[in-house]
């Protein structure tokens, strides 16, 4: 588990994090949402001790990172995939990493497997592709078998195939018990390996809660209702624009936001409307998150509306 109180980074005049309270539990994929600059990457290198809080803790299972005898057997984190000696093969990076943590040697040729690099193990790391060097992170971060995981950006310059395995892999360590906490750019993504979300902007907490939850709490879930009859279509429209924030007819159906489908439906009853259709349109998590960081954009392009 890992514990945020009152988080806090200021660098000179910008305030990178701002008093974030958060708790991130284990046995669940938490992805970590924010526009460019919002604080994410800073949050991640406090937890792991990289950089010192201005006020605030963040604790893993209760103490700080670097208080734990063999860090990277309690934590492990894939921060800057880039960060390798670019003479070192995969095999010798991981053996040193091994070594300098007290984790045995053998564990090297396991994680090597586990991420499929296990054919180029003697290829140096200056000759990997983007989505190999990001494997070889991914390696390090499992090599001291821990409990807490951490991904920066995981999946940035992997193919479709490589996508997918990082989504399964998440799914998998959380489904063992243990934390993960991943940040990403990517929401389509997310949607589909995350459980719980959390979204900052300008370094403070705009939501945490659970993926369904975030997206039901857009605006642009709908309900789209299909009327045979025109004169009972005027009806249904009327009695609804008294209660839905806005209902807007879109190809022959209505469109409403602000009414459940429930109450759509049971006015259609009382009216006597007869429904050929009655479906509830959610809004992907990418859109929510439009919503959710709108005003916490920091390099915006301005829209023509
Ligand atoms: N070492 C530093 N010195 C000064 N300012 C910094 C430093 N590191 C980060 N910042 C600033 O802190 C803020 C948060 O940056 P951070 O990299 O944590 O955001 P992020 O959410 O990870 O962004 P991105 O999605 O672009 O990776 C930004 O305004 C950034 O310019």
């Amino acid at each position: 588990m890992i514990t945020l109180e009152g988080l806090t980074k200021r660098y000179g005049g910008t305030t990178a994090v701002d008093s974030l309270d958060l708790t991130i539990s284990p046995g669940r994929v938490t992805g970590f949402l924010g526009p460019n600059g919002a604080g994410k990457s800073t949050t991640m290198r406090m937890i792991l001790g990289l950089d010192s809080p201005s006020a605030g803790t963040a604790l893993v299972d209760g103490r700080p990172y670097a208080d734990w005898p063999r860090p990277l057997t309690k934590v492990g984190a894939l921060l800057d995939a880039k960060a390798l000696h670019p003479r070192r093969s995969a095999r010798d990076h991981l053996v040193a990493m091994a070594r300098s943590n007290g984790v045995p040697v053998t564990r090297v040729d396991e994680v090597l497997s586990i991420v499929g690099l296990d054919t180029v193990t003697g290829k140096r790391a200056g000759q990997f592709s983007l989505g190999m060097g990001q494997r070889l992170g991914i390696a390090g971060a499992l090599l001291g078998d821990p409990e807490v995981l951490m991904f920066d950006e995981p999946v940035n310059g992997l193919d479709p195939d490589g996508v997918r395995w990082v989504r399964e892999l998440m799914r998998s360590l959380a489904a063992e018990g243990r934390t993960v906490f991943v940040s990403s750019h990517l929401m389509s993504e997310m949607q589909l390996t995350a459980d719980q979300l959390v979204v900052i902007g300008r370094g403070r907490l705009i939501a945490d809660a659970a993926v369904g939850d975030v997206i039901a709490g857009s605006s642009r879930t709908t309900v789209a209702v299909r009327i045979p009859d025109r004169t009972q279509f005027a009806v249904l429209r009327d009695r609804l624009a008294a209660e839905a924030e806005r209902v807007d007819v879109v190809q022959e159906r209505l469109v409403v936001t602000g009414v459940p489908a429930e109450r759509v439906g049971d006015l259609a009853y009382e009216l006597g409307v007869r429904l050929h259709e009655l479906v509830t349109e959610r809004a992907s998590l990418e859109e929510a998150y439009m919503e959710l960081t709108a005003d916490s954009v920091e390099y915006g392009v301005a829209v023509a509306s």
